[in-house]
This record gives C-alpha cells, sequence and structure tokens, in this order.
C-alpha cells in the first residue's frame, strides 16, 4: 500500500529515511527549519521539499519526524503536525518518531491524540543499516505497530517491535552498556580506546554481524557463561551518567566526525567511508544467506 509520508526534520537520520521511504515506492515530503536540508534530502530522495509542516503534512497518511533529541522540540512539532491535520483528511495520520531514547509516553504527554504516535527508531546510517525498532506508546493501537511494522519491511528494513517501551529501547541499551564498560576500561588504563575498538572489530563485531548475544551464548555454552558472569558482573563499571571522559570531550566541543576529532581525529569523510563498507559488509552478509 502506498503512504504519503511527511518527513520532518532532513538532517543525517531524516535524509536517510526518506531515502528508505522514496525508494519503497512512497510518496515522500520533506519539511526543515532549514530549507537548504529540506531541499537537498528531497533532491536525493526523489521526494517534494515543503516549506511550512503545514505544506508538507497536508494529505499525508504517515509523519515520521527526525527533529533534534530534545523533547521540546519534538513536542512543539508534533503540536504543530497534530494542529494541521485536524480536521483534515490526514486527521488518523500515524506520528512517528525517530527518537533514540525518548520513551513515547513522554512523547504523547500533551497529544491531541497520543493513539496517532509511534516509535520508529531507524539506525545511522538509516539507508544502510536495516534494523528499524518499532515501539509503541501506551495508548498505540496493535493496528498502528503493525501498519509501521508492514511498511517497515515492505521498504526492505528488519523491524523489531518491542512489546512495551522502555527507555533506549533494545539497541541503544545494549550500546550504552556496552560503552559504559568500554569508557570504564580506559579510564581504568587497562586499555586505549583504539584497543577497546580492535576487540570489537577483530573480534566481537564479525560475530555480532551472524549471531546476537543469546545465539553466542547456545553456542558458547550456558555453563561456561554461567560461570563467566559470575565472576565478571561484581567488577563492571556502574557508571550512572556520562562518564567525564564522554562529557568533557562533547563540551569542548570535541564532537567525533562531525567537528574533526572525539575519542580520535577524524576524517572530513571518516561518515562515507563508514557508510561505504558498511554497505559492502551487510551486501556480504546477505549473500551467504
Ligand atoms: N545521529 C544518529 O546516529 C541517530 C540519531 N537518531 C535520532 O534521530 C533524530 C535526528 O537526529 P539527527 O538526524 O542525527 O539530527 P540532525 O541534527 O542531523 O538533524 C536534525 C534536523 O532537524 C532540523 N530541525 C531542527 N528543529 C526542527 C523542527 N522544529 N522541525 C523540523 N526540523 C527541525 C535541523 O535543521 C536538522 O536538519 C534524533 O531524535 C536522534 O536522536 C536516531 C538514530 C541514530
Ligand atoms: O546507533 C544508532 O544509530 C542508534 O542507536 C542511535 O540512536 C544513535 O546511536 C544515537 O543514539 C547517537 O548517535
Amino acid at each position: 500500500m502506498q503512504e504519503i509520508i511527511a518527513v520532518l526534520g532532513a538532517g543525517v537520520m531524516g535524509a536517510g529515511i526518506a531515502r528508505v521511504l522514496a525508494r519503497a515506492g512512497h510518496e515522500v515530503r520533506v519539511f526543515d527549519v532549514r530549507p537548504e536540508a529540506a531541499a537537498s534530502a528531497a533532491e536525493s530522495a526523489g521526494a517534494s521539499d515543503h516549506d511550512t509542516v503545514a505544506s508538507a503534512v497536508a494529505g499525508a497518511t504517515i509523519v515520521l519526524e527526525a527533529a533534534p533529541e530534545r523533547l521540546e522540540v519534538k513536542r512543539e512539532l508534533i503540536a504543530r503536525v497534530e494542529a494541521a491535520i485536524e480536521g483534515t483528511s490526514s486527521a488518523d495520520a500515524v506520528i512517528a518518531s525517530n527518537t533514540s531514547s525518548i520513551a513515547p509516553d513522554a512523547l504523547a504527554t500533551g497529544m491531541r491524540d497520543p493513539s496517532r504516535l509511534v516509535i520508529a527508531h531507524f539506525f545511522n546510517p538509516a539507508d544502510t543499516v536495516p534494523l528499524v525498532e518499532v515501539v509503541p506508546g501506551p495508548a498505540t493501537p496493535q493496528a498502528t505497530v503493525d501498519r509501521m511494522v508492514a511498511l517497515l519491511e515492505g521498504a526492505g528494513k528488519t523491524a523489531v517491535p518491542l512489546a512495551q517501551q522502555v527507555e533506549g529501547f533494545i539497541a541503544n541499551r545494549l550500546q550504552a552498556a556496552l560503552y559504559r564498560e568500554a569508557m570504564h576500561l580506559v579510564e581504568l588504563g587497562v586499555a586505549s580506546p583504539a584497543q577497546i575498538d580492535a576487540t570489537v572489530t577483530a573480534g566481537l563485531g564479525p560475530r555480532w554481524a551472524l549471531a546476537g548475544p543469546f545465539e553466542i551464548m547456545d553456542l558458547g555454552g550456558l555453563d561456561v557463561w554461567t560461570s563467566v558472569t559470575d565472576g565478571i558482573f561484581p567488577t563492571l563499571g556502574d557508571a550512572s551518567a556520562a562518564p567525564g571522559m564522554l562529557r568533557e570531550r562533547a563540551e569542548r566541543g570535541e564532537l567525533g566526525a562531525k567537528t574533526g576529532v572525539g575519542f580520535l581525529p577524524r576524517d572530513a569523510d571518516a561518515a562515507a567511508e563508514f557508510r561505504r563498507r558498511l554497505t559492502a559488509l551487510l551486501a556480504a552478509r546477505d549473500d551467504l544467506g
């Protein structure tokens, strides 16, 4: 079924999401508070760019926001969408958020119709990584979750619906647990960021492209993993907030690929080169069947 989809926010994620959905045959409109970003994303996706939210959502069946990860920005944008669609043919439109971590009930608070909301959490780069987490809010009907899963699978994505909301959903909770321990090991002086990265790219990462944690535990033996987790769990880092080595860099403006330096120097084409290599890796994995 072809949808009419308004993508609101045409940055790193929104531009890729627009490409994915347009490539799947849907009518895609793009809006961004930066008209040049909307125009560029629309051209790249073969979509139309719009200079107002109202114009972008007029007649839309799905609205997908990829605005900055700030609750107040997302809430204000969602309110503008609901005001624009009220009483129109788009009144039944689904409003999907690409938020990385904000719980759906926080986004739904204050909505005219919270049943419109669902989370569709794409991964960076959106037009390369297959995974999209679909997270219901407290008032989201199952039919909306099912419709979003069907849309995403029809676009060639791997949609993982969550049974209930949880902060950070699945993948970012798993990433955050790993990143917390990675930074803890650097702060302990056990290894450098480059060495920690090498343990993932030369060991864990290739395995994880083929088998997730439960399959890996099954392959390794649950007796062994019982002993290992009994021994290691009590020693893991327990930071409950961003550690200094992360927060201080962010506060200094050392943001990573965005600024040329983060934990390590990053080339200007680091993101593009990563996308190229990831695309090739995923193609090789798909060839394995
Ligand atoms: N960057 C990443 O790796 C990932 C980000 N996300 C999530 O996707 C969302 C967008 O993130 P990015 O694309 O990285 O951010 P970004 O900063 O690259 O893009 C955000 C875009 O939204 C525009 N914008 C700002 N206020 C707006 C408004 N009121 N209405 C419409 N557009 C507005 C900005 O001009 C910008 O082009 C966030 O919720 C983020 O957490 C999800 C997965 C991965
Ligand atoms: O890794 C991803 O693409 C997603 O899990 C995200 O949401 C991003 O990592 C985001 O949390 C930070 O860029």
